[in-house]
C-alpha cells in the first residue's frame, strides 16, 4: 500500500494547529496576540502586560501587574543544585545548552510533575518566568569562570535582568529598549520552536522537557541563532564598505545571510524589525556612534536590491543588544527567556486540547 499525498517541504503554509494565542496577520502587518496586536502594545505596554495577555488571556489591571512581577520575584532563585550542576559543564559550552540543561534539571523539583492541568501549567509556567533571567546569565557567567549573581529585587524584571547580564543598573533608555526586545520576541504563532514544543506536548510529556526541546531548536541558526550570526558579521566586517563588500562574497558564493528573510513575511520587513531599528537609532543618538545603524541600514538596501530581501526581527535586535553591552553569546538565550512566555501559553494549551502529533511520510526509498 502506498500514501500518495502532496509533500510540503518544509511544512509551508501547513495548518498545524488550532489556536487561541497568536496570528500574524501579514494582510493588515499585526501580530495578533489573544486579540490584541502586539506591534501597537509594543509602543505603550512592557513585557509583563504580555505575559500576563498569553497566560491570563487580558492585559493587566496596574495591582495585577505588580502582583505579576511580585510573583516572579518569588521565583527569581535557582535550586543550589543547578549551579553546582552548571559548573561541572565543559567551558566551551554554549550558553543554549547550559539554558537548555538547567531548564531540564528544574523538572526534578517539581513535586507534582504529572499534573498537566492548566493552572498546574500556570504555576510553572511564572516559576520558569522567575528563574529564566537568573539561569540564563548565570550560567553564562559559570562558563565565564565568573561569580555567580544574585537578582536584584529592588529593580523592575526587565531592569534585573539587563542589570545582571552588565553589572550595572541600567538607564532609563536602555531598560525600556531591553525590555520592548523581550515584549517583541514574547510569541510568535508557530515558529519552528513553538512547533516542536507541542510536538513534545502532544505525548503528554510535561512542560520541561517542551521547553527543553524548543531551546534546542531555537538555537540553530536558521531560527534564534541568526541574531548572533549577524553580530559576528557586523564585527568582523568593521566598516560600512567592509559589510557591503562581505555579504556580497556570501551572495557569490550562495550563503544565506543570517538576520533577513522569514518564512511568513518573505516580501515584507518583519514588523518587529522595523520598531527595533527604532531603538538602535535611539541609542546611536545617545551614544553619538552611527556605525552600526549606518552598516546595517547599509546591508538592508544590499539585501533588497541583490535579493529584494527584507530584514527579520533578528537583524536589528543584534546592533541594539550589542549597544546595550550584552555579550554576543546571551542573545539567543535572552530570545528564548522572552519566549518562554509564549511556549508556556502553547503547551497549556496542547494539553488542555490535546491529540497527539503523528504525520505520514511519502515513502521514496528501495521498492519493495
Ligand atoms: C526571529 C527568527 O527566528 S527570524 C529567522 C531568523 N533566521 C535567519 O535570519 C536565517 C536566514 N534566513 C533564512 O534562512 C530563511 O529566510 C528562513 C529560514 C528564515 C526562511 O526559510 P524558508 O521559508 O524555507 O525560505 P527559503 O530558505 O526556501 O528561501 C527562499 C529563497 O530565498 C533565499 N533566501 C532566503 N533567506 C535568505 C537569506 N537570509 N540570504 C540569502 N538568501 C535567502 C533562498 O536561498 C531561496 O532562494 P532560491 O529560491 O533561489 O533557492
Ligand atoms: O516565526 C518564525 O518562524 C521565526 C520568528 O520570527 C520567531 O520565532 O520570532
Amino acid at each position: 500500500m502506498t500514501l500518495k499525498e502532496k509533500y510540503v517541504p518544509g511544512l509551508e503554509g501547513i495548518i498545524a494547529s488550532e489556536t487561541a494565542i497568536s496570528f500574524l496577520d501579514t494582510e493588515q502587518e499585526k501580530i495578533i496576540i489573544k486579540g490584541e496586536d502586539l506591534i501597537a502594545l509594543s509602543k505603550g505596554k512592557d513585557y509583563l502586560d504580555i505575559v500576563s495577555l498569553l497566560l491570563e488571556g487580558q492585559l493587566p489591571s496596574t495591582p495585577e501587574k505588580v502582583a505579576l512581577e511580585d510573583k516572579l520575584k518569588q521565583h527569581y532563585d535557582l535550586p543550589d543544585s543547578v549551579i553546582e550542576l552548571l559548573k561541572l559543564l565543559p567551558k566551551q559550552t554554549h550558553p543554549m545548552d547550559a539554558q537548555r540543561t538547567g531548564i531540564s534539571m528544574l523538572a526534578g523539583y517539581d513535586d507534582d510533575l504529572d499534573d498537566r492541568s492548566p493552572s498546574a501549567n500556570k504555576d510553572r509556567a511564572y516559576q520558569l518566568l522567575g528563574k529564566l533571567p537568573t539561569l540564563t546569565v548565570n550560567s553564562y557567567r559559570v562558563l565565564q569562570g565568573q561569580e555567580i549573581v544574585a537578582p536584584k529585587k529592588d529593580l523592575s524584571y526587565s531592569a534585573n535582568f539587563l542589570s545582571m547580564i552588565t553589572g550595572k543598573i541600567p538607564t532609563e533608555l536602555e531598560t525600556k529598549i531591553f525590555d520592548q526586545l523581550l515584549l517583541l520576541y514574547s510569541e510568535h504563532e508557530m515558529p519552528n520552536s513553538t512547533f516542536t514544543a507541542r510536538v513534545i506536548a502532544s505525548t503528554q510529556s510535561d512542560i520541561y522537557g517542551a521547553l527543553t526541546g524548543a531551546v534546542a531548536s531555537l538555537k540553530g541558526n536558521l531560527h534564534g541563532g541568526a541574531n548572533e550570526v549577524v553580530m559576528y558579521m557586523l564585527n568582523e566586517a568593521k566598516t560600512v564598505a567592509e559589510f557591503e563588500e562581505l555579504m556580497l562574497k556570501k551572495l557569490q558564493k550562495k550563503e544565506k545571510i543570517m538576520g533577513f528573510g522569514h518564512r511568513v513575511y518573505m516580501k515584507k520587513m518583519d514588523p518587529r524589525a522595523l520598531i527595533v531599528k527604532e531603538a538602535l537609532k535611539d541609542l546611536s543618538l545617545q551614544s553619538g556612534d552611527n556605525l552600526l545603524l549606518e552598516m546595517c541600514e547599509a546591508g538592508e538596501s544590499l539585501m533588497e536590491r541583490e535579493k529584494g530581501l527584507y530584514p527579520n526581527l533578528d537583524y536589528y535586535a543584534a546592533p541594539v543588544y550589542w549597544m546595550l553591552g550584552i555579550p554576543i553569546p546571551l542573545y539567543t538565550p535572552i530570545f528564548f527567556s522572552a519566549r518562554a512566555a509564549g511556549l508556556c501559553a502553547h503547551v497549556i494549551e496542547q494539553h488542555d486540547n490535546n491529540r497527539i502529533f503523528r504525520p505520514r511520510v511519502n515513502y521514496i526509498g528501495k521498492a519493495y
